[in-house]
């Protein structure tokens, strides 16, 4: 597999893989979306039902007020009658109460008529030790009624103006003529753990308009303490998501104020519920700002995440890399079948190569043949006709071979062949030369740019004397000799290629007729022959074109 391949290959896996990752993670983030819509809906339905509570809570106070309303005097059995039936409809109510407004000069009185009821009573106020006879001042707003008595006996004749923030919040109730709510109260004196606030309703004598009016016609408080944690698991019940944890904070004045929390207390958000946490401001009531933050449990979120997404990104990367797996392999065989066809067609080029060796070489002598010859001597040809230069030609003839064969076999014969042949070889240099067995006992050397032919032809018939090969029959030696025919030539346009070799076969026919066992040379026109004696038993003639 080439690299281009691998690397498109590869590129291609990391884009896929990548893809189903984007895919994965975009239905994820989806997912989250719609998971985060349900929760904020779960949350403002809670709000919505606390809003209901709440006001449900506050209606009970302005039903009590309708009450004093329609009459100056509402005994303490009317007032537990109508709180009564109240409590029993509202969980979350700790106390409903009836505070009038009492002068210092009415004190003892007021206080003597309390205790036909209870012989105990007194206004009382918080002292450092508990619970004390109230300081004197110019006026008292003591709680008379109490509904339900049991469990909040210590609040009867508590003065409610006995404290300065308090008398603030009275205040401003009269003024406004409104419900006004105390900030999150401590319900430990009503033998309660959770926090509950009070609310307050003015109650005046006749429909006094102005704020003097007010002031001057107050009768006293109808208030009503609320256990927040019960209001707020009451609200919640009546919705239907679960696994939601809520704070309540106030945040009325610029410090929160908690007021109700069912996050468990060894929780630490993860980074997930972090992002779903929620803030809720409900409607402004009696005067008070309230705050709902929610954070979903795990479980909820859990419960609502499906299994799409995963499922998105890994069967994508499945799919991408089975897909990768599968190009991968389709490559890999087509490269196969490719160095396959690579190496049959090497094969077919060796075949091939050694099929034209082997229409090139003789079999008997492994030298070339006369096809090579012939191939050689025409491209020569050519090539000397460009160059202006020479070709020199050698027929070389064994002398009475016949007589050969017939005295030691013909497989002495082609012995004696193929060492003729080799000592050719070893004597001229193959690198320019060509040497051929030109047919039956007689070879070729071509010569290429050679002006001198006589030299290597002397050569060879001096080597191949020397190789010593017994001719017992010969007429011409006791050993193996040849007759050598030269030629030369610088072909030209109109020169005849077959011109050579004639000239070379006469020159050869001139050596075995003048007594063989020498090399003739090939003159075109006449000379005297001149003897170049190599060596004085070698013997060379010249012969003339007539
Ligand atoms: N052993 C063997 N003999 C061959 C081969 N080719 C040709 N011959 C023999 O070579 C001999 C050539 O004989 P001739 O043409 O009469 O020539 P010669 O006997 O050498 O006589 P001169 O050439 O005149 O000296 C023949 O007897 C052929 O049979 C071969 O491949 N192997």
């Amino acid at each position: 597999m080439n690299f281009f391949s691998k690397y498109i290959l590869l590129t291609a896996i990391l884009i896929g893989l990548s893809l189903s990752g984007y895919m994965g993670k975009s239905f994820y983030e989806e997912e989250t979306k719609a998971i985060e819509q349900d929760f904020h809906k779960d949350v403002d339905d809670k709000a919505a039902a606390l809003e209901r509570e709440l006001l449900l809570n506050i209606e009970v106070l302005f039903a009590i007020k309708g009450l004093f309303d329609s009459s100056d005097e509402v005994s303490s059995a009317e007032f537990n009658r109508i709180a009564q039936s109240f409590l029993a409809r509202h969980q979350d109510i700790q106390a409903l109460e009836w505070a009038p407004k009492v002068l210092e000069n009415q004190r003892l009185a007021y206080v003597d008529s309390r205790r036909a009821e209870f012989p105990d009573f007194e206004i009382t106020e918080v002292g450092p030790q508990g619970m004390i006879r109230a300081l004197d001042r110019d006026s008292y707003f003591p709680v008379s009624y109490v509904a339900p008595i049991a469990g909040n006996e210590v609040v009867l004749g508590f003065d409610l103006s006995s404290s300065d923030k308090r008398v603030e919040t009275l205040e401003k109730a009269r003024d406004l003529d409104q419900s006004v709510a105390s900030p999150g109260i401590s319900l430990l004196q009503y033998h309660s753990n959770q926090k509950g606030i009070r609310i307050f309703v003015p109650i005046y004598t006749g429909e006094p308009t102005t704020v003097f009016k007010r002031r001057d016609q107050l009768r006293g408080y109808v208030l009503g303490v609320y256990r927040i944690g019960d209001m707020f698991d009451s609200a919640i019940k009546r919705t239907l998501a679960h696994g939601i944890y809520f704070s309540l904070e106030d945040r009325t004045s610029n410090s929160d104020s908690s007021l109700y929390s069912n996050f468990p207390a060894a929780l630490s958000l993860n980074s997930s519920q972090q992002t779903f946490a929620y803030e809720k401001s409900l409607t402004r009531f009696s005067g008070r700002q309230w705050t709902i933050v929610a954070v979903p449990s795990t479980g909820y979120v859990v419960e609502r995440r499906g299994k799409l997404p995963y499922m998105i990104a890994i069967f994508g990367g499945l799919f991408v890399l089975l897909g990768a797996s599968y190009i991968y392999a389709i490559l890999r065989r087509s490269e196969l079948i490719e160095s396959e066809v690579e190496q049959r067609t090497h094969d077919l080029n060796e075949a091939k190569r050694k099929l034209e060796e082997l229409s090139q070489t003789d079999g008997l002598t492994k030298i070339p043949n006369r096809r090579c010859f012939d191939e050689t001597l025409q491209a020569l040809w050519q090539k000397a006709i460009r160059e202006e230069s020479k070709i020199g030609l050698m027929m070389i003839d064994i002398d009475h071979f016949k007589l050969y064969n017939d005295t030691y076999g013909h497989l002495a014969g082609d012995q004696c062949l193929r060492e003729v042949a080799q000592a050719l070889s070893q004597t001229l240099n193959l690198n320019t030369d060509l040497v051929a067995r030109y047919g039956g006992e007689e070879f070729v050397v071509l010569l290429p740019d050679t002006r001198d032919c006589l030299s290597p032809a002397k050569r060879c018939q001096y080597n191949i004397e020397r190789l010593g090969l017994p001719h017992n029959s010969s007429l011409t030696s006791e050993f193996i000799t040849v007759s050598i025919g030269v030629a030369s030539i610088s072909p030209t346009q109109d020169s005849d290629l077959v011109d050579l070799t004639t000239q070379a076969d006469l020159a050869l026919y001139e050596a075995k007729n003048s007594g063989r066992n020498r090399v003739c040379f090939f003159k075109p026109k006449p000379v005297d022959i001149s003897t170049i004696s190599h060596k004085e038993n070698h013997k060379t003639c010249a012969v003339s074109h007539q």
